[in-house]
């Protein structure tokens, strides 16, 4: 399988003025992502995991290191041809939702390839198949305040899948669900992950929703802590993850 995300010996110092000290938030990152992958990124607060982020999917500049998506060098890319590169390769799940007030959640769903020129005919049915796809046909015509934290997030990830993008980056998706909209949306990533064989790297504090992942990249101090793989069922996973946070904590005090 080939890789769809390279990330080599990645690094993002962040230099305060006024002579304040220097924070490396990324120290010498490498790992690489398949197709089809579905990755947790977890760690202690501030060990780098929105740095990550934020490097990965273009938003800030590396310090040293390389990030390769789908065979393109975030870094090489001008800034318009970074601009189109997020918007087709990269989708994006927030722990906001981050959808807009004044559309209608079709409307939500379809501005990725409205700001991309794609017919109409065309965003007509994707955004019909995206919305079965999640369960929300019935939601079509509603705006964000007229429905659940559960709901605004599959509309959040129909619209993240909706341009068909290399890979999708998920920050504390479950953040602000209750657990039954929590677990409603993994299952719904996994599915994703599963029969549209997307590639997420997932941010989280939540050792439930990770569980839900095939793989764990631990981060501490802005470097790879470790690294598991899921074998056996979730539940077991879940311990694992749990048990790994502990001594990750511990090992902190
Ligand atoms: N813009 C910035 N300027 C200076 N330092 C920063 C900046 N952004 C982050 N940092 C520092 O870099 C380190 C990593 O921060 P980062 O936000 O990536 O961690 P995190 O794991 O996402 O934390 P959390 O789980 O709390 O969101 C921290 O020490 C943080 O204070």
């Amino acid at each position: 399988m080939s890789d769809i995300i390279q990330v080599d010996r990645l690094s993002k110092i962040y230099r305060s003025f006024k002579g304040a000290k220097e924070v490396k938030a990324l120290d010498n990152i490498s790992f690489t992502a398949a197709k089809g992958d579905f990755i947790g990124i977890m760690g202690p607060s501030g060990s780098g995991k929105t740095s990550l982020l934020n490097v990965l999917s273009g938003v800030d500049t590396a310090t040293s290191g390389e990030v390769t998506i789908d065979g393109k060098s975030i870094a090489k890319l001008t800034k318009d041809d970074l601009a189109l590169f997020r918007r087709r390769q990269i989708g994006y799940i927030f722990q906001d939702f981050n959808l807009l007030d004044s559309l209608t959640l079709k409307e939500n769903i379809a501005l990725p390839l409205i700001l991309d020129h794609v017919p109409a005919q065309q965003i007509e049915s994707r955004v019909d198949d995206m919305m079965s796809f999640f369960g929300i046909a019935d939601l079509a015509g509603k705006y964000q305040y007229h429905v659940s934290g559960g709901q605004k997030q599959r509309v959040a990830a129909a619209r993240a899948l909706i341009p068909e993008p290399a890979v999708v980056f998920a920050d504390e998706p479950t953040g602000n669900l209750d657990s039954k909209s929590a677990s409603d949306i993994m299952d719904m990533l996994t599915q994703m992950n599963e029969q549209r064989a997307s590639t997420i790297l997932m941010v989280t504090h939540d050792a439930f929703a990770a569980s839900y992942c095939k793989r764990i990249i631990f981060i501490k101090d802005g470097q790879i802590n470790l690294q598991i793989q899921r074998a056996g069922d979730r539940k077991a996973f879940f311990d694992k993850i749990l048990e790994i946070l502990s001594v990750m904590r511990g090992d902190a005090q």
